[in-house]
């Protein structure tokens, strides 16, 4: 049995994705804060809702998926109630795992997760790693519920503040750019949809190229840029306003937030 605790968002859309890669809504259960949410959850995928403390006493598999400002509350009232033998997989930002060990009893496995929301369609990024009572057979059954919604990888804990701020935080980057590449399309007088539909497109195209070809993206770009083209007057625009450096330093700045909301 694998229970989600506290399915909002993202363990909403875990628990569909594991659905719909074949495990029976029997194998599934579910705790909610709010009475209606659970409700909903409960009619949506056929599954149980519990308390958080009959999850806890009755899964083999318990994923915490509350925000982590939560996650202090939830592991007092769980670790009281939680087997030998149970694997806690925590998907908070910023929650390591040795926060969430001295909360529950003595030799729990813990496996810290950064996923990122296109969970919501099997194309999630991963990031696993194990805490100090988890060993293979951890991270493996870790790997096999996740693995059906997107890849997964393993990384040591010291850089999973990294991973929230590089691919946890990732698709947010790529929308934002899309939101301004739209913007650009209406300063040269295109229809929205027309210039959302082509921004869109190019990016799918860009995806496919990157994941698929196995070029470097340095290779991909210089096929673009013709020698006095286009893309160079544009990309000659992007480094005067040192878009590269933004980039370097807002990633950097996700990673020092996630290391303050572990402190917080
Ligand atoms: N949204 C994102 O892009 C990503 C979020 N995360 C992480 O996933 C976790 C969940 O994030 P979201 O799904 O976006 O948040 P959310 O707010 O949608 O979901 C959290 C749910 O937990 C419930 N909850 C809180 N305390 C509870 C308790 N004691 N018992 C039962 N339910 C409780 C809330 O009512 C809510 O429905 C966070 O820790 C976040 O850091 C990770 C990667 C990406
Ligand atoms: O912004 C946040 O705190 C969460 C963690 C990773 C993505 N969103």
């Amino acid at each position: 049995m694998i229970a989600i605790l506290g399915a909002g968002k993202m363990g909403e859309a875990l628990l569909s994705g594991v659905l719909r890669a074949g495990r029976r809504p029997a194998e599934l259960m579910a705790t909610a804060r709010r009475e209606a949410r659970g409700a909903l959850l409960r009619e949506r995928y056929g599954i149980e809702i519990a308390t958080n403390v009959e999850a806890a006493a009755t899964a083999d598999v318990l994923v915490l998926a509350v925000k982590p400002q939560d996650m202090g509350v939830l592991l007092d009232e769980i670790g009281g109630h939680i087997p030998a033998g149970r694997l806690v997989i925590s998907m908070a930002a910023g929650i390591t795992t040795g926060f969430i060990e001295a909360r529950l009893p003595e030799g729990v496995p813990v496996v810290r997760v950064m996923s990122n929301t296109p969970v919501h369609v099997d194309e999630a990024m991963s990031v696993i790693s194990a805490g100090s009572h988890a060993g293979e057979e951890h991270l493996k059954l870790a790997e096999e519920l996740l693995s059906p919604v997107g890849k997964v990888l393993r990384i040591p804990e010291s850089l999973q503040d990294g991973a929230t701020a590089l691919s946890g935080s990732g698709p947010a980057y790529f929308y934002y750019l899309v939101e301004a590449m739209v913007d650009a399309g209406i300063l040269l007088g295109m229809p929205r949809a027309a210039a959302l539909e082509m921004v869109i497109q190019s990016a799918v195209g860009a995806a496919v190229m990157l994941r698929d070809s196995g070029e470097h993206p340095v290779l991909l770009r210089e096929a673009v840029t013709s020698p006095g083209g286009t893309t160079i007057a544009a990309i000659r625009e992007l480094e005067k306003h040192g878009v590269r450096a933004a980039v370097l330093e807002a990633i950097e700045a996700a990673r020092d937030r996630g290391r303050e909301l572990a402190g917080g």
